[in-house]
């Protein structure tokens, strides 16, 4: 299991973004704005679930992380964290009983 986190990646696109490096795809779709990098997130998301539809493993991993790093891209450019995110996420894990659940003694 790779110790590699998103929030390794979302610091790495924060870095890249402020870089002004004109090799940098991070750099170029932050000046571009974000209706372009909303667009990329867009395209990422069809071409995930269109690798998801052909059962392609190997092209789903690719797109998945495509798409992944757009979404840092899109978050980055909203001033949203990804600690929002999943904190969101976790607040949800008590909505459904899950984290009670596990906790409880089995029997
Ligand atoms: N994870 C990614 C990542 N995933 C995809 N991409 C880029 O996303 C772009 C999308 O490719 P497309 O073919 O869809 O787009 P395009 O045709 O080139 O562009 P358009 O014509 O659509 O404008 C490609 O240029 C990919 O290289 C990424 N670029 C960067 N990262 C991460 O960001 C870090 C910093 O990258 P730079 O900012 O480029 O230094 C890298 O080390 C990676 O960790």
């Amino acid at each position: 299991m790779t110790e590699f986190s998103l929030s390794d990646l979302e610091k790495i696109v924060g870095e890249r973004a402020r870089s002004g490096d004109p090799d940098s795809w991070t750099a170029k779709l932050f000046a571009r704005g974000i209706d372009k990098a909303a667009q990329k997130l867009g395209e990422e998301a069809v071409e995930t679930v269109i690798a998801a539809v052909k059962g392609d493993r190997e092209d789903l991993v690719s797109e998945s992380a495509d798409l992944i790093y757009h979404w840092l891209v899109v978050l980055g450019l909203s001033g949203v964290p990804l600690s929002d995110v999943l904190k969101e996420l976790e607040s949800r894990t008590g909505r459904s009983g899950i984290a009670e659940k596990a906790s409880r003694p089995k029997g």
